[in-house]
């Protein structure tokens, strides 16, 4: 990520929605608190998603912030957002986080 700067991390737990059962199941292998980053690729304008748990670094969440993107304050302390593929949620664990990461995810999106 040498080329990618963060713009903000916040601590969170990632989840991703199964379909089939309508539930929010963890992300990553287990549970947990993870710091998740927005990185901007500078020179290709582009951004992403990045999350790494914080026990042991495993990468939970990887996802491009693509142009359009709905970035939806369900609550306080848990956004959410879909791709084609799946639907993500980020369950902060501070309001100060949860703002920080949104005004950030905002001013990402306005700038794609
Ligand atoms: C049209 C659409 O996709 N709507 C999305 C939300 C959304 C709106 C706009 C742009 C993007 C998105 Cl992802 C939507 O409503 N979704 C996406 C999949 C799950 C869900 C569809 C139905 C359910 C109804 C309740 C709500 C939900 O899942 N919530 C509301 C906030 C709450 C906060 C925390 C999580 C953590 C565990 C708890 C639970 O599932 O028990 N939970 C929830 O219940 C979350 N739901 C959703 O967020």
């Amino acid at each position: 990520m040498s080329n990618e700067l963060s713009l903000t991390s916040g601590r969170a737990n990632v989840m991703v929605y199964d379909d089939v059962n309508k539930k929010w199941v963890p992300a990553g292998t287990t549970n947990g608190f993870a710091k998740v980053h927005i990185y901007h690729h500078v020179v290709n304008n582009t951004y992403r998603v990045v999350g790494r748990k914080l026990q042991d670094q495993e990468v939970v969440i990887n996802c491009a912030i693509l142009k359009g993107l709905k970035y939806n304050q369900a609550t306080p302390t848990f956004h959410q957002w879909r791709d084609n593929k799946r639907v993500y949620g980020l369950s902060f664990s501070s309001v100060d986080d949860a703002n920080s990461f949104a005004n950030t995810m905002l001013r990402a999106i306005d700038n794609l």
